[in-house]
């Protein structure tokens, strides 16, 4: 019997199988002129018993359509030998999202990045569905393929565009059965309990199918369970139909038992919190029925709007933990604050937030939209360390689930899956040891950039402690010079007196900062303290090396795979001869074996010492965290230092701008007294002539004192480019 059948410019083998469906069997094939690969799908004696326009349906709609996320038609051909039509279509290498998330290695769902693809290729080739006025009707993982183009990249492809139009004429649903769990309650109503409904159904019968698929993408699993599976439909009916709002799956677990709601994705999901908080509502909104059901329109905004959110990976060190912070393009740093809030309980004002060796305020100022933040990835975050904590600890892991135990007989019906169940928890181990090793690594970077940073405050400080000391000098200086000019004035005067007391109080103040600043700056820049404590806390200590560990792990993980691989394949001879049956003994042996060992590599080894370097943390991070708070406080002195100063030169220049006014009205008065009755009081020309020569001795030492005034302004500018806080002193050197 020949397995190769053909059409005019197509040929296939029945042997090369891609997929089966109810209406017929989907074939790899080859364009017999230019050799390119194809998929061929032939229909079945059922689907020609289907009247001729419901049959030509798939055809029609496949025509219409031309999108980079619908599998693309090239041609519809008769099969040679009269077997009926085939569809040729582009071929998809990466098979249906069934079969990945049939794969152990996507037990709890797909990776994150991948899931975000699916959801944007999913509802960009919706939209064109919906603009060509097409329902699809029967979504589902299986109708989603994974097509890999010529430079590696992932696309998504809705595929399957026949069945959905019989459920609308009432045809027998046999195309419906494979797909149930996917049904909108309603449908599921008349499809499959056969009842008759009277509603009409509309293309938004689509939105339940799409958020029943992306549940399972994201979890690995459907989103609503009853005991007993497909045969428990009354139940199945009952949880889509009495589920309450919000709701995002029931799960029946004991037969007749309660059904177990929930708001929330599974603990197991390996999606990350932050995204689960922008997925969540998404499913809640497809997942509602009657009165509430979304439209269109909605969902298509509702997933832009968060595609296009800018994703900010940080690091959280008390928890040792990767987040994942979404944010509005219009947003700026306190939402990015608020949101890391809401994660982590850590409030704004004690995130300590560095990126790039600096506090990312500096980086990022206040008006810089998400979109302009620095790009980040997961092994280049942001790091956020608790201002008000120092604790640090590894959040508690959820338990591994559990491997299975193999019989000591042979089963080739049973190993095979039992087999699949220890792959899937090899994943798992190699999913954690991956996330357990990156941890480490953060770890390591996160000490780096504490120290630098706090490196770069330190020699900022004394540097600006050591000009600000300079500053202080010259301000000296100059108010001794006003304390001579005021020697006969009174120096009881309320603001002297005051202005005295400051500049006293200013000076203990600002030697005592100063000295502060030397001894933390020697302590932590020049002996290096904190990465001393870190490297002595860590010296001999045992590190997960990520290379190894993770390559250890791919390899147990491969190994199992081709163990269950091989099960797979004696399940499919069903009978095994007797040497068959030792190598299929001696591949149960492997799959256990493999299974404890990375098993006791991710529990024992890896996670053990990740637990320890927590602790060491832990402790270096209580020595970092004191160091930091020192600078901090040291900073904020300097400033009021600072600020002082400056209020003192203003005040100071004050003070000799009113003893001028004084002495000149003093001068006015007495002129005037003295053309009255010039010879009656010698006393007072004596004194004025004292007045007289004083002005004139003063007037001389500012004169000298210029250069250093020159200084002094040069200085103000400077500190802290303060320049409205710099004095006129070209007006004292009028008098
Ligand atoms: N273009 C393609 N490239 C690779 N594989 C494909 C392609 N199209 C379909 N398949 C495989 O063939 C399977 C069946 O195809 P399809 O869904 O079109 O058939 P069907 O009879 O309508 O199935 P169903 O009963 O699910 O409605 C798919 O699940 C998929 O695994």
């Amino acid at each position: 019997m020949s397995f190769l059948r053909g059409s005019v410019n197509y040929v296939w083998c029945t042997t090369s199988v891609l997929g089966k469906g109810a209406t017929g069997a989907v074939f790899q094939g080859v364009n017999k002129n230019t050799g390119e690969s194809v998929a061929v799908k032939t229909f079945n004696p059922y689907s020609h018993m289907r009247p001729p326009e419901v049959q030509m349906r798939e055809f029609e709609v496949l025509k219409k359509v031309n999108h980079e996320n619908i599998v693309k038609l090239l041609a519809i051909e008769d099969d040679s030998e009269g077997r009926g039509k085939v569809i040729v279509m582009e071929l998809c290498t990466g098979g249906s999202l069934f079969n990945i998330l049939d794969d152990p290695e996507n037990t709890y769902g797909l990776p994150e990045k991948e899931f975000l693809l699916v959801v944007e290729h999913l509802c960009a080739g919706m939209k064109h569905l919906r603009d060509n006025n097409i329902v699809h009707r029967d979504l589902k993982p299986g109708n989603i393929m994974k097509f890999i183009s010529e430079d590696g990249q992932t696309v998504y492809k809705l595929t399957d565009f026949g069945a959905a139009r019989e459920l609308a004429e009432n045809q027998p649903f046999a195309s419906l059965y494979g797909t149930e769990e996917y049904l909108h309650p309603d449908l599921y109503e008349r499809a499959v309990l056969r009842k008759s409904v009277n509603r009409s159904f509309t293309a938004n019968v689509d939105l339940w199918s799409i958020g029943v698929t992306l549940f399972h993408v994201a979890t690995g699993n459907l989103p609503f369970r009853p005991y007993g599976g497909r045969k428990n439909r009354e139940t199945m009916h009952k949880i889509t139909t009495r589920k309450t709002e919000g709701v995002i799956s029931g799960i029946q677990t004991t037969e007749n038992g309660p059904i177990e709601w929930s708001k929330i994705l599974p603990a197991h999901c390996s999606l990350t919190e932050g995204l689960k908080m922008q997925i969540t509502p998404l499913l809640a909104g497809l997942l509602e029925n009657r009165e509430k059901t979304w439209s269109f329109e909605i969902f298509f905004a509702e997933v832009t709007k968060i595609l296009r959110k800018r994703l900010i990976h940080v690091f959280y060190i008390n928890r040792l933990s990767s987040i994942e912070v979404f944010m509005e393009p219009g947003e700026q740093i306190d939402d990015f604050k608020e949101h890391l809030q809401l994660q982590t309980d850590v409030s704004p004002e004690n995130q300590i937030l560095l990126f790039n060796n600096e506090h990312i305020e500096g980086r990022i100022l206040p008006e810089i939209n998400a979109s302009a933040f620095p790009e980040t990835d997961t092994e280049n975050p942001i790091f956020l360390y608790s201002k008000d904590n120092n604790n640090v600890q590894l959040p508690a892991q959820l338990e591994l689930p559990k491997s299975p135990v193999f019989p000591s007989s042979v089963s080739v019906e049973n190993d095979a899956s039992l087999a699949k169940s220890a792959c899937s928890v090899s994943h798992e181990c190699k999913r954690r040891i991956e996330m357990l090793t990156t941890i480490d690594i953060l770890v390591k970077k996160s000490v780096t950039q504490f120290v630098e940073t706090l490196t770069m405050t330190m020699n900022l400080l004394l540097k600006k402690a050591q000009s600000l000391k300079e500053l202080m000098t010259v301000v000296l200086e100059h108010y001794e010079v006003v304390t001579c000019f005021l020697k006969y004035d009174d120096h009881s005067d309320k603001e002297f007196q005051r202005l005295n007391t400051e500049i006293k109080e200013l000076k203990t103040d600002f030697d005592r900062i100063h000295s502060l600043i030397l001894q933390l700056h020697n302590n932590f820049v020049t002996e290096d303290q904190l990465n001393r404590e870190w490297k002595s806390l860590m010296s001999g200590k045992k590190c997960p090396c990520r290379d190894r560990s993770s390559f250890k792990a791919k390899y147990l993980v491969e190994r199992i795979r081709d163990s269950w691989q091989h099960l797979l394949r004696d399940r499919a001879t069903r009978t095994l001869t007797y040497n068959d049956e030792q190598f299929h003994a001696l591949e149960k042996i492997k799959v256990d074996r493999y299974g404890k060992q990375i098993k006791s590599l991710y529990a024992e080894d890896v996670k053990e010492s990740v637990i320890q370097i927590a602790d060491y943390l832990a402790d270096w991070y209580k020595l970092a965290q004191t160091f930091y708070l020192k600078t901090q406080i040291l900073t904020k002195d300097t400033r009021d230092c600072d600020k002082k100063l400056c209020n003192i030169r203003e005040d100071i220049s004050e003070l000799m701008q009113r003893k001028k006014g004084n002495k000149q009205s003093v001068g006015a008065l007495n002129g005037r007294k003295d053309s009255k009755n010039r010879l009656e009081n010698l006393e007072i020309k004596k004194k004025l002539k004292i007045w007289q020569c004083e002005q004139e001795d003063l007037a001389a030492v500012l004169r000298q004192n210029n250069d250093l005034i020159a200084i002094m302004k040069g200085l103000a500018m400077s500190s802290n480019g303060n320049a409205e806080g710099a004095l006129d002193f070209t007006s004292s050197t009028n008098l």
